[in-house]
């Protein structure tokens, strides 16, 4: 997979080759491309808003400049990716989908956001999405690039150590994950619960599992609207 990334912050974007991703990188599991909007201007002033027509605060980035990088970084197989608080949400099926893409794009805006025509004229040539992370305002796209790229990579082949792990995470089953333990046993007074320590497994999956139940119907009932048929069996409803 190859992962393009167009802001006019690229520093901003230094985090994706460290860790686990810049692992990913050096191992050629992804290739990684940030680049500087601003190396597509035309001015002295190296100009990318401009006043929003119809009025109203802030400015808007020019079509002229995102039309150019685009043309320049996209290619035949390229899905753009297009962060906004008026986005469809980002979810772990997005990460799954993407994470099945030859090449993404993913244009971060700053000030309102892009001149609607980029996202317009880009979708004659490409699948665009345009995507939100939450029901909360940033100031620009890249951190939710981070947030995107880090959920998309992590499910790729060879990237997670503990391969297991990408698919057995939270949302995967739909439910959230449950409490995790380790050593000591004891730690300020506070105990491990014990069925963790009895080596009975099935004792400790249907723990494990009425755990992440307790834990979802709680923190977020919203998802238990959404399992799919049969994934909740008597003994869980009895939780
Ligand atoms: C019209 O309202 C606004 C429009 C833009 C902005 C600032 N801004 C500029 C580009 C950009 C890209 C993504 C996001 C974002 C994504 C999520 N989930 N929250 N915020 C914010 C962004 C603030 C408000």
């Amino acid at each position: 997979m190859r992962i393009d990334v167009v802001t006019i912050f690229p520093e901003y974007l230094d985090p994706l080759r460290a860790a686990l991703l810049g692992r990913a990188i050096e191992r050629g599991l992804i290739e990684v491309g940030v680049h500087d909007l601003r190396d597509w201007t035309h001015d002295v002033h190296r100009a990318v808003d401009d006043a929003p027509y119809g009025g109203g605060p802030g400015m808007v980035m020019k079509p002229q400049v995102w039309g150019d990088a685009l043309d320049a970084v996209c290619g035949p197989d390229t899905r753009l990716v297009v962060p906004t608080p008026a986005g469809r949400p980002f979810t772990q099926e997005t990460a799954r989908a993407y994470a099945r893409e030859q090449h993404l794009v993913f244009a971060c805006g700053r000030y309102e956001g892009i001149d609607q025509r980029v996202i317009e004229d880009a979708a004659r040539r490409m699948p665009v999405d345009e995507v939100s992370i939450g029901d909360y305002v940033l100031v620009g796209g890249e951190a939710a690039v981070l947030v995107m790229v880090e959920a998309t990579v992590r499910l790729l082949p060879g990237v997670l150590g503990n391969p297991v792990s990408a698919e057995q995470d939270s949302f995967s089953d739909g439910l959230l994950e449950g409490p995790s333990y380790t050593r000591p046993e004891v730690w300020r007074d506070l105990a491990v619960p014990e069925v963790l320590r009895s080596g009975n497994h099935a004792l400790i999956d249907r723990w494990r599992r009425d755990q992440a139940l307790e834990r979802t119907l709680l923190r977020r009932p919203d998802l238990l609207d959404r399992l799919p048929d049969g994934t909740l069996d008597q003994r869980d409803l009895a939780v």
